[in-house]
């Protein structure tokens, strides 16, 4: 439609210019008629996208507008869209205007998200340039596919996640988090316990995904937490690589002469070089022993016989890097929540030190969905309408940019704010305190004292750490059983608390959130 418009009044200024200067001599429409005519479709094309299209005829006038703020930019990632939400509580989605017109929609009722997420999810990808930048990184495995290819390999990967494989985890998960207490008891004192998160996770997820032991606890040089710590922790320089990824074509951005691109070469093929080998590994352990080589992730991909040896490495990559940092965030955080609510931490750790099933404690459960849904690991996501589609009733043109974003979704006010009730005070009624949005209360996971799934929302797209629908994340039931086992292990045995309280904790990281500076935490063993 816009560019119809553009079309016609260009053309009709082309040709009333080209008449009036035709009438003044062949040179001077040479001269000045194209320069004009560029000149004048080109205003034409700025207004109309700036002005007119916004303004009078685009659809997402529906949603309410609002300022334009570098969002990747701020700190906490998700401040200003909960802002926004708090303005706008009712609203299905919010709407920014960039200076030059685009505009970015920012979905924040349970109706939009279902539509993106789940409803018409593929009528949803990711950016081109960040999808081809990341699959250099980490891989083109399952995050980066997109439409069939998506469908096909989350199909063929589905069944190395199934709950009988997690919980199989269950004693592996225990053993790295008492090696990481046994660590934690000998450093004695203060530690920096982000470090050490992203080490518990890199030995569980090596085991678990590879059948290799990575041994990040006990040694202090190990190649793939190197190449991992750099790729995605990464310098300011590969930050504004990365985002300008987004506007340059990837011929020319691979090219460029930068140290981004040396270093992104450089540790990419160190680590496909260590895929290729545990891969061959294998092939060899599966050919050699009866009963196939040991139960790991690995082994159901490779037995899948959907991949090539070249696509199974994609999917190495993949798994070691979206299984580790993430879950390290979310064990970093919780360590800063139960630091910060002693009394939490006191209940916890009778809990834990019980009899009773990591799996199904409620205490515990309602610690980590407080941890989920007040620190997503992933505090934004973005995605780009393949096809006109309809988000909450309003049909959204193909090109529009969507920003998710967990952290401003789960501390929506509407939806999160209530009124603390507890089994005392189903007794004694009068004594309900007011609930806020942003407090952590683990008893919102629990009803009647059982675990309960919306966290007393009415539903679970109220809470999108993990996204919901075929895009969500595979790995969510490993990362929930993960982390109730580090936090078991870790709360049973040592008090944790805050070692400099003076000093603010903001949220920062670049793909992942963690702390900025670090997390130092004082961990005393308790008898
Ligand atoms: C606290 C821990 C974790 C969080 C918060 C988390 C969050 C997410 C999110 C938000 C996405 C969607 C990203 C997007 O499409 O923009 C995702 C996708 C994915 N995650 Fe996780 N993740 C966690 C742990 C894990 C673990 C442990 C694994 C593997 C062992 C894993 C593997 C994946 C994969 C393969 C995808 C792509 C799924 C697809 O596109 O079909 N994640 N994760």
């Amino acid at each position: 439609m816009p560019v119809t418009f553009l079309q016609a009044a260009g053309g009709a200024i082309l040709l009333r210019y080209a008449i009036v200067l035709s009438q003044a001599g062949p040179k001077l429409i040479l001269t000045h008629a194209w320069t004009a005519s560029i000149l004048i479709a080109l205003a034409l094309w700025l207004t109309d996208r700036s002005l007119l299209y916004p303004n009078l005829r685009s659809p997402l006038r529906a949603f309410p507008r609002v300022p334009a703020t570098n969002v990747m930019a701020e700190r906490p990632r998700g401040k200003t869209p909960l802002n926004w939400f708090r303005q706008f509580p009712d609203a299905d989605a919010v709407v920014m205007r960039e200076p030059l017109g685009r505009m970015i929609l920012f979905p924040t009722s349970p109706e939009a998200l279902r539509d993106i997420m789940s409803t018409n999810s593929y009528h949803w990808e990711k950016n081109p340039g960040i999808r081809a930048f990341l699959g250099r990184v980490i891989g083109f495995g399952l995050i980066m596919a997109e439409g069939e290819d998506h469908k096909k390999q989350r199909k063929a990967l589905t069944p190395a996640f199934n709950i009988r494989h997690i919980r199989a985890l269950g004693p592996l998960m225990a053993d790295k988090t008492q090696v990481l207490v046994e660590q934690l008891e000998k450093e004695g004192g203060v530690v920096e316990f982000s470090h050490w998160a992203s080490r518990l996770t890199l030995d569980i997820i090596g085991p678990a995904a590879l059948s290799r032991e990575f041994g990040t606890l006990t040694s202090d040089d190990d190649p793939v937490a190197e190449a991992f710590g750099e790729l995605l922790d990464p310098s300011p320089e590969l930050i504004t690589f990365m985002v300008s990824n987004m506007f340059l074509p990837q011929w020319f951005a691979t090219r460029l002469p930068v140290k981004a691109n040396r270093l992104i070469r450089v540790h990419c093929s160190k680590l496909r070089t260590l895929c290729r080998t545990i891969l061959n590994e294998k092939h060899d352990g599966l050919k050699q022993a009866e009963e196939g080589a040991e139960d790991d992730i690995l082994k159901n991909i490779v037995q899948s016989g959907q991949f090539t040896d070249e696509e199974v490495i994609d999917q190495m990559l993949t798994f070691l890097a979206a299984g580790h940092e993430t879950t390290a965030s979310a064990l970093t955080w919780s360590m800063y929540l139960l630091a910060l609510h002693k009394d939490v931490q006191a209940r916890l750790r009778a809990e834990v030190r019980g009899s009773g099933e990591v799996e199904s404690m409620p205490i515990l459960n309602g610690v980590c969905e407080e941890v989920f849904r007040l620190y997503p690991t992933v505090p934004l996501t973005i995605r780009q309408s393949m096809c006109d589609t309809i988000v909450a009733g309003i049909g959204v043109p193909k090109g529009t940019v969507a920003l998710i974003v967990p952290y401003a979704i789960n501390r929506h006010p509407k939806h999160w704010n209530g009124v603390k009730t507890s089994s005392a005070d189903e007794k004694s009624p009068g004594l309900s305190e007011k609930l806020d949005c942003e407090e952590f209360w683990p008893e919102r996971w629990l009803m009647d004292g059982r675990i309960n799934k919306h966290g007393g929302t009415n539903s679970n797209f109220c809470e999108t750490t993990f996204l919901h629908g075929p895009r969500s994340c595979i790995g969510k039931d490993f990362a929930k059983a993960e982390l109730k086992y580090a936090i078991a292990g870790l709360v049973a045995k040592l008090d944790i608390d805050i070692a400099d309280p003076e000093r603010e904790v903001i949220a920062g990281g670049t793909v992942t959130t963690k702390p900025i500076g670090g997390l130092n935490l004082r961990m005393k063993k308790v008898a």
